[in-house]
């Protein structure tokens, strides 16, 4: 990558600060981590938490349907998505948009959340938060990343994933080593020597489902401006490709719609058996032939699958869409694998 292909990191030109008056600046958490870690099951603990706040949210996916947005529980109209594209480079804009219209509403929140996508950089995100434009209007209270326990070390060969994967965790000011129930004792302890031999002391808890309680995770006032610049200078100081190569380059997305009706045994035996290892991360909202007034999500990280059903679809037509993330795959042929695992029966939804 030369330099002029590499994502701007440096703040938006300085305009006038917003200020809105007799109002404090909002507090903002920024949950960051590689794509399937848990950020949208934390989300959600957070959302479905007893802390009386008005949170508003933005949720960041890099496919070309967000289905996080569809995920996240209980504040439709909070909830302001981010799609087809990374926050940290390629629609910075959008976010910057959205932040100044999700604190100038008039209907006020008092905390923001956002779920940067799992290819994100947290340093263009961070820097976009500290704009001197948002000085009156927000305050950065802490940036926490989750990480898979199990998956961290998945695709270990790929530096740039690698690299991508200590800089979420290096920027953050709290990691939530999450999905411990998947791995034993000892992997532990190596995950936290991994993390020690790259990077200076960080918190680190241990979680499973994320479940951490709120004290810890909201207006806790844990961002500091030191630690970040001194991971800036750290990576100012690598050579490539510790430096965060722009996620269009890193990762390809594949989308897939249809209004046929899946059968769910065949989905979740090809998701377990058939996908390939260049997909790091699969979800959707899945029309299924065998429980067609359902709607259900699926989510595979890696080939570790779920199947979960959700509400009714009500007065929304039955419609499955699902998003891969990966590198390096072949699209037509995960059509394919996926037309293949559509009912043979049709669904009285069709009819
Ligand atoms: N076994 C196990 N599964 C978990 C745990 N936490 C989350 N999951 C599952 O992991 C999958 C991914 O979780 P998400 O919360 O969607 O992950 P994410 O980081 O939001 O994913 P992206 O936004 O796509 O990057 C889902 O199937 C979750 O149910 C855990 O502690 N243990």
């Amino acid at each position: 990558m030369t330099e002029d292909e590499r994502p701007i990191l440096a703040p938006a030109p300085r305009l006038d600060a917003i200020e809105i008056e007799g109002r404090e600046p909002v507090p903002v958490t920024l949950l960051t981590g590689f794509l399937g870690a848990g950020k949208t099951t934390l989300l959600n603990r957070i959302l479905n938490g007893d802390h009386g706040l008005r949170v508003g949210v933005l949720v960041n996916d890099f496919g070309a349907i967000n289905i996080d947005a569809e995920l996240v529980e209980g504040v439709e109209e909070n909830t302001i998505n981010l799609t087809n594209g990374c926050i940290c480079c390629e629609i910075r804009d959008d976010l910057v948009n959205s932040l100044e219209q999700l604190l100038t509403r008039e209907d006020l929140i008092d905390y923001v959340i956002l779920e940067a996508s799992g290819v994100a950089d947290p340093e263009g995100v961070v820097m976009t938060f500290l704009n001197a434009r948002y000085e009156k209007l927000l305050r950065l209270d802490s940036i926490t990343c989750v990480v898979d326990a199990e998956a961290i070390f998945t695709h270990a060969d790929n530096e740039e994933l690698t690299a991508l994967k200590l800089r979420q965790i290096g920027f953050a000011d709290m990691v939530i080593l999450n999905k411990v129930d998947l791995v034993g004792p000892t992997h532990l302890e190596v995950i936290d020597e991994w993390i020690g031999q790259h990077l200076q002391r960080i918190r680190i808890v241990n979680a499973e489902r994320c479940e951490v309680p709120l004290e810890v995770l909201l207006a806790v006032g844990r961002f500091d401006p030191a630690h970040l610049e001194s991971q800036k200078q750290r990576s100012e100081n690598e050579a490539s490709p510790q430096k965060h190569a722009a996620a269009s380059q890193l990762f390809e997305t594949w989308s897939y719609e249809t209004d046929r009706p899946f059968s769910i045994e065949n989905l979740q035996e090809m998701v377990r058996r058939k996908l390939p290892a260049s997909i790091y991360r699969c979800k959707g909202i899945v029309f299924c032939s065998d429980a067609p007034e359902q709607r259900h999500a699926l989510q595979a990280v890696g080939r570790r699958t779920e199947l979960t059903e959700l509400d009714d679809w009500g007065t929304r037509p039955p419609r499955t869409r699902i998003v891969a993330i990966g590198s390096g795959f072949d699209s037509r042929e995960l059509t394919e694998l996926f037309d293949t695992c559509l009912s043979e029966t049709t669904s009285e939804h069709q009819a």
